[in-house]
């Protein structure tokens, strides 16, 4: 008999990230017979700095793995043996010994857009109020309907929802794939196209980080491994560590597989919209990263140094 549990999976506490926990643990469990027993896999929950911290826009706190960094302590720690994370809020640096190993298929990438006033992002009224507290969703926006007010917006899935009821805000935007995985797709007003919106880097993919050494682990998880998933979120998360982008800079990217080309598609704004650059690029699966990076290059050097000067002076 092996001890148990075989297997501890580190996770935040929120209901999202406790669905992707169950799914991993599901998938997992189908994929090895030892795994599928009673208590072979625990749940363990982590809770994180950014999970504390509900009352201040987490733009205006900043530093990077606000939602990653106490469960990859657990890891190095070996208190767990995998953690779970949504990618959108994985650095692009990750701890010394640390892997992303494994990403599971992507749910999808698009934003969601909630509202009792208007199907769409074209058709709020003028003035209207829209709550976010993602910049890149807030730069995208103003881009688009400057005439538009933008206020922060933070809370769970059932709390935005709620101030959305009360009439705080007209409109608000969330993951779909949040919602998918929380089986809620039906309260989606609609969801808005990747012209209108272009999605954080990673959205709507769910990843394992382990410790590189841990062969025993790793023979675990390969077996759920989405390499298609992991070549678009390479190219996309490779944009993202060109720019040094933190959760602090509006940067949008989204790689999709046409055949057997990557077609990449990235953005990078001001807070406020009123500036946009944009890059796209197509190439071969297996330079995923290479065309990331180009396309990075390229926003680098669109916006020019001013442009990342003026960003930091902003948030001071
Ligand atoms: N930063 C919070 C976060 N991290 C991942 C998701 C959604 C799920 C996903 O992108 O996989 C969300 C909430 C949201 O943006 O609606």
């Amino acid at each position: 008999m092996t001890d148990l549990p075989i297997l501890r999976l580190g996770t935040r506490g929120s209901p999202l990230a406790l669905a992707q926990a169950n799914e991993v643990k599901r998938l997992l469990a189908a994929a090895h017979e030892e795994l599928a027993q009673d208590d072979a896999i625990e749940i363990v929950v982590i809770k994180t700095t950014g999970d504390m911290i509900q009352d201040r826009a987490l733009a205006a706190i900043g530093g990077k793995g606000l939602f990653t960094k106490e469960i990859e302590e657990g890891l190095q720690d070996q208190s767990i043996d995998v953690a779970v994370h949504s990618m959108k809020d994985v650095p692009t640096w990750l701890p010394e010994g640390l892997e992303i190993s494994t990403v599971l298929e992507r749910e999808d990438p698009r934003d969601a857009w909630f509202s009792n006033k208007a199907s769409s992002l074209d058709a709020l009224p003028q003035g209207a109020v829209v709550g976010t507290a993602s910049l890149r969703r807030q730069a995208q926006i103003k881009a688009r309907r400057p005439d538009l007010e933008v206020i922060t917006f933070r809370g769970s899935v059932q709390t935005r929802l709620r101030k959305l009821a009360e009439g705080q805000v007209d409109a608000t935007l969330l993951a779909v794939a949040g919602l998918n995985r929380l089986k809620q797709s039906e309260l989606i007003t609609a969801a808005l196209s990747i012209e209108e919106m272009l999605p954080a880097p990673a959205q709507g993919a769910v990843g394992l980080e382990i410790r590189s050494g841990d062969s025993r682990v790793r023979s675990y998880v390969d077996a759920i491994h989405h390499l298609p998933t992991m070549q678009r979120i390479s190219a996309e998360r490779a944009c993202l560590a060109e720019l040094d982008g933190s959760c602090r800079t509006p940067i949008a990217a989204l790689a999709e597989i046409e055949g057997d080309q990557l077609y990449l598609r990235t953005l990078l704004a001001s807070t406020d919209g009123s500036q946009i650059f944009r890059a796209e690029r197509r190439g071969a699966l297996g330079d995923a990263e290479k065309l990331g990076r180009s396309a990075g290059q390229d926003l680098k050097e669109q916006a020019g140094e001013a442009f990342f000067k003026e960003l930091e002076a902003q948030q001071l």
